[in-house]
């Protein structure tokens, strides 16, 4: 198969499966203890700069908070975005069958060759901000089962979480650690601010219930309609989620238990991915509902992590919004978009380049002669 100019399809992380439990875990909680906070000398200095700059302070705003997250997180006052990648995770969903989704299952993995062939929403959003798309089959249920996609495959879709565990914590490990090591590749080759996203038929299942128990809001408050499902169909994806939570009694305390129960493959990949990302001190930009139950899951394994998460858009997903005021975050762009991908993330990698621009570019107060005052 071709794959188009901007697509990279994973093949890597060789010893994952052959792995112990015991490895596994430690080689997570390695991970998370390396994970620190930002570089609060490097948002200082960053902040002086932005000051010095002809305009009334703070008034580039939100420009200016993503300047100096940036710099807090790159650890330096003059921070370079370099390499941009879309961290595109795919798995399919057990659950599914509960009719959950208003879309077949196969378009997970249809629209995983539309990534390869580099023609989706997300391939021309990506492209436009000049970043490179990194496919990974996580866990695309065996409908085509071409090698190429099964590199990474931890298992050919969760189970029905309606009936117990989406995954083993194995499982849920392996795709976690799948994920950081796909990141950890990417930022390798020179990729130093990641944004994620993601295809899953099912996913706001898993994604809602994840956001439920992490959060404590009522299954009502965070489940949307995903694809479109109509009222009825709404309200039985409510309670096939309340059953699952039910069923599965996750533990709250163990976000590794929670994500096995009530997770999927690909969403543990995004929070993998996230831990790494933050433990390199990169920054990553967070998509939809799907990707901040990732997110959230993350900060709940590591809290620090938080604080390397950019928001980007508001998703149509309710839970999306309260799931990241749960992290202290916001949505910065309000676009009425649910399509997922990372198509909302990609969108922000220009923004993020104009705020250090701001910094790099724009003239100061001495330089271009304006008078100073008290704005
Ligand atoms: O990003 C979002 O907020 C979002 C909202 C609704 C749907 N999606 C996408 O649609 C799929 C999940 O929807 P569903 O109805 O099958 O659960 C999955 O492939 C997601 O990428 C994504
Ligand atoms: C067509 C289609 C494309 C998608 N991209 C992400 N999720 C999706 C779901 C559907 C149904």
């Amino acid at each position: 198969m071709t794959v188009s100019k901007n697509v990279t399809a994973y093949h890597g992380v060789a010893n994952i499966k052959e792995a112990e439990m015991k490895e596994l875990e430690a080689a997570l909680k390695e991970l998370v203890s390396g994970i620190e906070g930002l570089d609060e000398a490097a948002i200082m200095a960053m902040r002086e700069r932005l000051n010095a700059k002809i305009k009334p302070l703070r008034s580039l705003g939100v420009l200016e908070d993503i300047a100096e997250q940036i710099a807090g997180i790159m650890r330096t006052s003059h921070p370079k975005i370099a390499g941009k990648a879309v961290l595109l995770m795919a798995g399919d969903h057990g659950v599914v069958a509960e009719g959950v989704s208003a879309a077949p299952q196969e378009i997970t993995a249809q629209m995983f060759y539309s990534y390869l062939n580099g023609n989706a929403g997300i391939n021309i959003l990506a492209c436009h901000a000049g970043a490179e798309v990194i496919c990974t089959d996580v866990g695309i249920a065996p409908l085509l089962n071409p090698p190429e996609l099964m590199i990474n495959r931890v298992k050919s879709g969760t189970d029905n979480m309606m009936h117990g565990p989406a995954m083993s914590r194995k499982d849920a490990l392996m795709a976690i650690l799948t994920g950081a090591k796909v990141a950890a590749d990417a930022i390798k080759s020179g990729v130093n601010i990641l944004a994620t996203g993601e295809v899953g038929i099912g996913n706001t299942t898993p994604s809602s219930a994840l956001i439920s128990v992490f959060t404590g809001h009522s299954v009502e408050e965070v489940t949307g309609r995903g694809t479109g499902v109509k009222d009825d169909a709404l309200k039985h994806k409510q309670e096939v989620i309340k059953r699952a939570i039910e069923v599965n009694q996750p533990d709250v305390d163990d976000p590794i238990d929670v994500i096995s129960k009530v997770g999927g493959l690909e969403i543990a990949a995004l929070t993998g991915a996230i831990l790494e990302a933050s433990y390199q001190n990169v920054p990553v930009i967070l998509d939809g509902i799907i990707s901040v139950a990732a997110a959230l899951t993350a900060a709940k394994i590591a809290r620090l992590s938080a604080s390397y998460m950019i928001s980007s858009h508001s998703s149509e997903e309710q839970g999306q919004r309260l799931a990241l005021k749960q992290m202290g975050l916001g949505p910065r762009l309000d676009f009425h978009m649910r399509l997922g991908e990372g198509t909302g993330a990609a969108l922000m990698f220009p923004i993020a380049e104009a705020a250090i621009k701001i910094a790099d570019e724009m003239a100061t107060f001495e330089t271009a002669g304006v008078t100073t005052g008290d704005f």
